[in-house]
C-alpha cells in the first residue's frame, strides 16, 4: 500500500487557464437528501461548489429547497419528484453524478436509485456514497456502466462487500474492487482508496473530524474534483488528501472541526497547492 503525500495536490489541482468558463469546470448533479437528511445533500452541493465546479444542480426532497437556497445560491435545485423529461436531462447532462447523501433507504429512495443508474452513460462518472451504497447492499439494483466511485465507511463497505470489519484486509478488499470494477475510498480513521492500479492509504486525518455530515462533504468534494480534473484516480486521492489536511490545519486550534468549516477553507487551501 502507497501512502499519500502532498505531492498529490500539486499534481492534480490545476492554474486555471485564462480563456476559460464555467463550462470548463463540469457539471455535478447530486442527488439525495430526504426530509430527514436534508443537511448530508446540503453540505456536498457545498462541498462541489467550494471545490470549483463549474455548474451544480441538487436533485433532492423539495422540503429542502428553501435550506438550499438560503445557504448555496450558487446550486441550482430540482425536485427529486419531478416529470421524467427534465429529470432525464439533469442526469444525463452531468459529467459527474453524486447520489446517496441523506438519500434515505425507503422504497422512493430505492426506486429513485435505480432510475438515475437507469439514465447513467458510460462517459459518466458516478460517486456513490452513504445510503446508496446501504441499498446496493440490500436490495437488486443494476450497475450502471460507467466510471464508478464507491465512498463507504467500514459498515457500508461490510453491507456491500460482505466483508467484516476486522477481515477488511487490503487483499479482501481490493477482490471486491476487482469485482466491482470500481474505486473505493474506505473511510476510517487511515482512509484507504482501492484503484484498478493501486491501493492507496492517507495518511492524514484527526478525530476532531469524526462528527456527522463529514463524509457527505468529502463525496461533495470528490465530485467536484473529478469534474475540474483530468486523472479521475488522482482528483479522488487529492480530494481525500485535502479534506483531511484541512480538518487537520483547523485541529490545530479546535477541538472538533465541522464539516462546513472545512467547505469554507476549500478555495483558499486550493489556491496554495495549485500548479501548472
Ligand atoms: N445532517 C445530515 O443530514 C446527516 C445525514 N447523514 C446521512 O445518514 C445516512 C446514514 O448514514 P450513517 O453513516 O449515519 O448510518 P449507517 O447506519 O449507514 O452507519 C453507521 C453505523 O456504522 C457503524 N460504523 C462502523 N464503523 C464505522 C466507521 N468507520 N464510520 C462510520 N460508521 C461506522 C456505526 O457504529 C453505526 O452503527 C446517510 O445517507 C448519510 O449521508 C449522516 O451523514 C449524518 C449527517
Ligand atoms: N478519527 C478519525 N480520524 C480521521 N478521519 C476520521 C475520523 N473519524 C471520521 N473521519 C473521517 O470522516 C468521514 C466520515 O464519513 P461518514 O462516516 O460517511 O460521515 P457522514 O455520513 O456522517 O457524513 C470520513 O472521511 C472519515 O475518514
Ligand atoms: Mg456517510
Amino acid at each position: 500500500m502507497k501512502r499519500l503525500d502532498q505531492s498529490i495536490l500539486t499534481n492534480t489541482i490545476r492554474i486555471r487557464p485564462d480563456d476559460s468558463y464555467k463550462g470548463t469546470y463540469g457539471r455535478v448533479t447530486l442527488v439525495g437528501g430526504n426530509q430527514n437528511f436534508g443537511g448530508a445533500i446540503i453540505m456536498a452541493s457545498e462541498a462541489t461548489v467550494y471545490s470549483g465546479a463549474g455548474l451544480v444542480t441538487t436533485l433532492t426532497h423539495p422540503d429542502n429547497s428553501a435550506a438550499l437556497h438560503a445557504r448555496l445560491p450558487e446550486a441550482m435545485f430540482a425536485d427529486v419528484f419531478m416529470e421524467s423529461t427534465p429529470f432525464d436531462s439533469l442526469i444525463q447532462s452531468a459529467d459527474v453524478v453524486v447520489i446517496g447523501p441523506g438519500l434515505g433507504e425507503g422504497p422512493e429512495s430505492v426506486n429513485l436509485l435505480r432510475n438515475v443508474f437507469h439514465l447513467i452513460t458510460p462517459d459518466q462518472t458516478v460517486v456513490i456514497d452513504g445510503s446508496a451504497i446501504t441499498i446496493l447492499a440490500t436490495h437488486s439494483v443494476a450497475l450502471p456502466d460507467a466510471r464508478l466511485i464507491f465512498t463507504p465507511h467500514q459498515m457500508e463497505w461490510q453491507r456491500l462487500s460482505g466483508i467484516k470489519i476486522t477481515d477488511q484486509t487490503e487483499a479482501a478488499n481490493q477482490a471486491v474492487r476487482d469485482q466491482l470494477n470500481a474505486t473505493v475510498v474506505l473511510k476510517s480513521h487511515r482512509t484507504e482508496i482501492y484503484t484498478a492500479n493501486g491501493i492507496y492509504q492517507n495518511p492524514l486525518g484527526t478525530p476532531a473530524q469524526a462528527t456527522g455530515g463529514m463524509g457527505d462533504t468529502l463525496a461533495g468534494m470528490i465530485g467536484g474534483f473529478t469534474a475540474q480534473f483530468a486523472n479521475t484516480d488522482n482528483a479522488v486521492m487529492a480530494a481525500v488528501y485535502a479534506h483531511s489536511a484541512i480538518a487537520e490545519l483547523l485541529a490545530q486550534n479546535q477541538y472538533v472541526v465541522l464539516p462546513t468549516q472545512i467547505i469554507r477553507q476549500l478555495p483558499q487551501f486550493m489556491h496554495q497547492h495549485q500548479a501548472n
